[in-house]
């Protein structure tokens, strides 16, 4: 049962619907873990350095701006005579509070071309007020370590624009200090100090629409950029170092995961959606297979597999599909063929020229009607019938005219034979046979007078018949209980005997067998009756 069901076309479809469902299942699965996801997350990437990237053009920006301030005031013919000495009044012209605030300056430092404090300007980190100094020390102390950091500068090679961290972190801008025409010689350097502080990141959140934030971190790391990815926001972070030292400016931006996360929950749902479409298009497959073919193909199993065609209770071949075609088709050739096996049968049982049983039939039906007469101790009669002088009959009247004398013989024979319900059937040429089980021997006389006078009454003329001028036949009749055995055979062999006296004895009659003639001998109680 197992087997067959693992053979069965259910189980094949089943089978290979199933795998393919679970392939797809898979190759969704991997093509989600290799391909989108990560996809995903690259895209996510892209978008969070492009942001690092704006907020460091920001940056740069800036430092070109602080930069090319610089050297507006270092290229100018008022600022190269003060580092002279000869303009005394370029600080309280140019020098306040409210210029160092407008252009977000918090330290200005003029060098002799030595490094030496020319003049220094700046607003105090801690009180915000702007101060005036000459040398670093005092009040001006604060300054001291940029001051410092720039003579250092001065005395190595100076970067025009770089990231301070003094105290804080700031961008510094630096130039040499020419004419107006920037001719020189140099006399001195100017350097102009913005602080990346709360009011500097303001403006550049501002400026860019990012939530910037800095920090001052100790060690530079390997890889300047940083992405970490917590849950629904995600911390991106670069470096820039710092001029002569180990630490470094890390601008720091934090991005909400909004859109990521919108499109991982919108592939997500289309997974979904996917997974379960492809689950339903399988069903509604197996669905269709099942009711429109393999159903069917059940029915239609079942449907040959019966022996009967009456059991056709019109459901296939009423269909209008290929499964209707090919039950009626079925049909058809079912129809046919027991046609065919009905005509075959009749065919192999009965004559064709007179359509009476033949032998073979009669055979079958004698050995039954033996056993069932020796069984239940009932009588059994048989004759043997024979048309008188057939061969002069057809020397003289022609084969063709014989047979259809044959056929109104046995038209005859049959008539009588159907109306008292025993078989004739035609045994030889113009020989036939009676079985008439449960039949007296005065009844079967009286049977075979009928069938003598039946074929009497055709009046077939027969010119050449000694016996009389129409076709007549000879019965000999014997009886179960009178053979010597209870086989067919020997019952037949009494109608034999019978048939051979009638004809001795002139034709045209009935002969009963008795039981004396058993012997090689002829009793003379076998008189013609
Ligand atoms: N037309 C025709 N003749 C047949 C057929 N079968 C047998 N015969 C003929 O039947 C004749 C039988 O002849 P016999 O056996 O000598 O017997 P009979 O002439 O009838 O003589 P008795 O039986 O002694 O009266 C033969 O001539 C056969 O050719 C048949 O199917 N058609």
């Amino acid at each position: 049962m197992g087997q067959r069901f693992s053979l069965s076309l259910r189980f094949r479809f089943f089978a290979v619907l199933g795998g393919l469902l679970i392939v797809a299942m898979i190759a969704l699965g991997v093509i989600s873990k290799w391909l989108i996801f990560p996809a995903l997350q690259a895209e996510e990437r892209t978008a969070v350095q492009r942001e690092l990237d704006r907020a460091e053009r920001s940056l740069i920006l800036n430092q070109e701006n602080l930069l090319a301030q610089a050297r507006d005031w270092a290229h100018w013919d008022d600022t190269y005579r003060f580092i002279e000495g000869s303009n005394p009044r370029y600080t309280e012209v140019n020098f306040s509070q409210q210029m160092f605030e407008d252009m977000n300056y918090h330290l200005m430092a003029f060098f002799t071309l030595e490094g030496n404090i020319h003049f220094l300007a700046g607003l105090d980190p801690a009180t915000g007020r702007y101060q005036t100094c000459v040398t670093a020390a005092d009040h001006c102390a604060w300054m001291t370590p940029w001051v410092e950091t720039m003579q250092s500068a001065i005395a190595n090679q100076v970067d025009p624009t770089t990231l301070y961290i003094e105290q804080w972190p700031a961008m510094v801008a630096a130039s040499q200090v020419l004419h107006t025409d920037e001719s020189g010689p140099p006399n001195g350097w100017l350097f102009k100090v913005r602080a990346l502080n709360n009011a500097w990141l303001e403006r550049m959140a501002d400026y860019t629409g990012l939530p910037i934030s800095l920090q001052v971190t100790q060690n530079i790391a390997e890889t300047p950029t940083r992405l970490t990815f917590l849950g629904n926001h995600v911390h991106a972070s670069r470096q820039f170092p710092a001029f002569g030292t180990e630490q470094a400016v890390t601008v720091e931006i934090e991005l909400n995961r909004a859109q990521y996360l919108a499109n991982l929950t919108t592939f997500r749902y289309i997974l979904l959606w996917t997974a379960g479409l492809m689950l339903l298009v399988i069903g509604m497959v197996l669905l269709l297979l099942e009711r429109m073919v393999l159903k069917p193909l059940r029915q239609l199993t079942a449907f040959t597999q019966s022996a009967s065609l009456q059991k056709d209770n019109g459901e296939l071949t009423q269909r209008q599909d290929e499964i209707g075609i090919l039950s009626r088709a079925f049909m058809e050739q079912l129809t046919c063929q027991h046609q065919l096996n009905a005509e075959l049968l009749k065919m192999s049982t009965h004559d064709s020229l007179t359509e009476l049983p033949n032998r073979r039939l009669f055979d079958q039906r004698l050995t039954c009607a033996v056993s069932q007469a020796t069984e239940e101790d009932e009588p059994l009669a048989v004759m043997m019938l024979d048309i008188d002088h057939f061969k002069l009959y057809n020397d003289y009247y022609g084969h063709q005219k014989g047979d259809e004398c044959l056929q109104q013989v046995a038209t005859a024979l049959h008539n009588v034979a159907n109306q008292h319900d025993f078989l004739i059937a035609r045994t030889g040429g113009e020989e036939f046979s009676a079985l008439l089980p449960g039949v007296t021997p005065k009844a079967a006389t009286e049977f075979a007078n009928a069938l003598i006078a039946a074929v009497d009454r055709l009046q077939l003329s027969h010119a050449t018949s000694p016996v009389r001028a129409f076709v007549t036949i000879s019965v000999g009749i014997g009886m179960l209980k009178d053979s010597e055995t209870s086989l067919p055979s020997a019952v037949m062999g009494t109608a034999d005997q019978a048939l051979y006296l009638a004809k001795a004895s002139g034709r045209h009659c009935v002969v009963l067998f008795k039981p004396p003639l058993a012997s090689p001998s002829i009793s003379k109680q076998n008189t013609p009756l």
